[in-house]
């Protein structure tokens, strides 16, 4: 089978061939039909965090396709079901983190497509209790995003526990962008989104935006404030600088929620700024299992659009490219077979 595999960081990707996996006990093989491109694969094939992920390795946690074989003691799948495998691969269900529904805090865990290989491949082996079932209606290539980008806005705006009538800022409408304009505007928020190109912009507004930014023209924390302090501020620019820009327009008792992973990024947070307004600041990682079933389930019913492109997997490193250029209309999605 192909996979695109690391081989030494910020070196191109190489196509190789691989013998299928085999899937070891509580395990399965998937054939992937599609992959989507998340901005981390680009950070995990850059080395850019402290944690490194060892070379040679299958990047891609945005994979989804059908289960063809079963591993020792899977009872619950079948072959044929058609399964998404997350960021979260694995966890151990029973830590503190695990039990109280934290499952995405756990130390044990082992990460899709950095900890082991992932859905840059024509087939990839998941941990069938983590491997999460993509309902009827969901296409192979739409549940792609919805498997990263998708899950972990829809968590970042829980997190900050958005309520309707509320301003929230959605800095970088990007992969993840995209899709947190969608989750905040079902939440009943005003949103105000904020990026560097016109084109993203443009594409804020057509998701539903009732503001936007232009963060190369425009003071972002004035504007804000202009229209009374955001509630909550999602970051999801590739940006240091993006992060203070967006902390500065947050409303007294408002919340940045910081997603975005730009290398090495550090955050100045005012002492007496933050004290005096009560603002508060918090990281968010992806979502649980029950978070990304609601993320389907949402998507299935209609409410929530994908804006992909498809493109074969020998493009890995063009399409790499094109990200960290801009010019990529919301997601890339790698097809591996979904129209076969
Ligand atoms: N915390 C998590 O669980 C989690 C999950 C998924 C992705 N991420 C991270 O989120 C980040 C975004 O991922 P993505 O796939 O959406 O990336 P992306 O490249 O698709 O989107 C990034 C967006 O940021 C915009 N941008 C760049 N500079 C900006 C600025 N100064 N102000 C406003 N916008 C700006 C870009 O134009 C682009 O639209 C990455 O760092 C990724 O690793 C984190
Ligand atoms: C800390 C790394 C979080 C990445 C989530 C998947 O994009
Ligand atoms: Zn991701
Ligand atoms: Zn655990």
């Amino acid at each position: 089978m192909k996979a695109a595999v690391v081989r030494a960081f910020g070196e191109p990707l190489v196509i190789e061939e691989h013998p299928d996996p085999e899937p070891g006990p509580g395990q399965v093989r998937i054939r992937v039909e599609a992959s989507g491109l998340c901005h981390t694969d680009i950070h995990a094939a850059h080395g850019d965090w402290p944690v490194k992920p060892n070379p040679p390795f299958v990047p891609g946690h945005e994979g989804v396709g059908l289960v063809e074989k079963l591993g020792a003691g899977v009872t619950h799948l079948s072959v044929g079901d058609r399964v998404a495998v997350p960021w979260l691969g694995r966890a151990c269900g029973r830590c503190e983190h695990c039990l109280s529904g934290w499952e995405t805090l756990c130390e044990q865990q082992i990460n899709t497509g950095y900890g082991c290989d992932g859905g840059y491949a024509e087939k990839m082996l998941a941990w069938a209790d983590f491997a999460q079932p993509v309902p009827e209606g969901v296409s192979a290539v739409e549940a792609a995003p919805l498997t990263c980008a998708g899950v972990t806005t829809y968590k970042a705006l829980k997190v900050a526990d958005v309520r309707p009538a509320q301003l929230v800022a959605v800095s970088g409408v990007g992969g993840l962008g995209h899709l947190a304009v969608q989750y905040a505007k079902i939440a009943g928020a005003t949103v105000a989104a904020i990026d560097v190109t016109d084109e993203k912009l443009e594409l804020a507004r057509e998701l539903g935006a009732d503001i936007t930014i232009d963060a190369r023209k425009e003071d972002v924390g004035e504007v804000l404030k202009g229209h009374g302090g955001a509630h909550a501020a999602i970051a999801l620019a590739v940006n240091e600088a993006a992060f203070g820009a967006v902390n500065s327009g947050l409303r007294r008792g408002g919340k940045l929620v910081m997603v975005a992973l730009p290398a090495h990024g550090t955050i100045q947070v005012p002492i007496f700024d933050t004290v005096l307004n009560g603002t508060s600041v918090i990281g968010s990682i992806v979502g649980t299992r029950q978070d990304l079933a609601e993320v389907f389930r949402l998507h299935a019913a209609g409410r929530t659009k994908v804006i992909c492109e498809t493109r074969p997997l020998a493009s890995v490193n063009e399409s790499i490219d094109e990200v960290l250029r801009g010019q990529v209309k919301a997601r890339i999605v790698f097809d591996l077979g979904a129209g076969r």
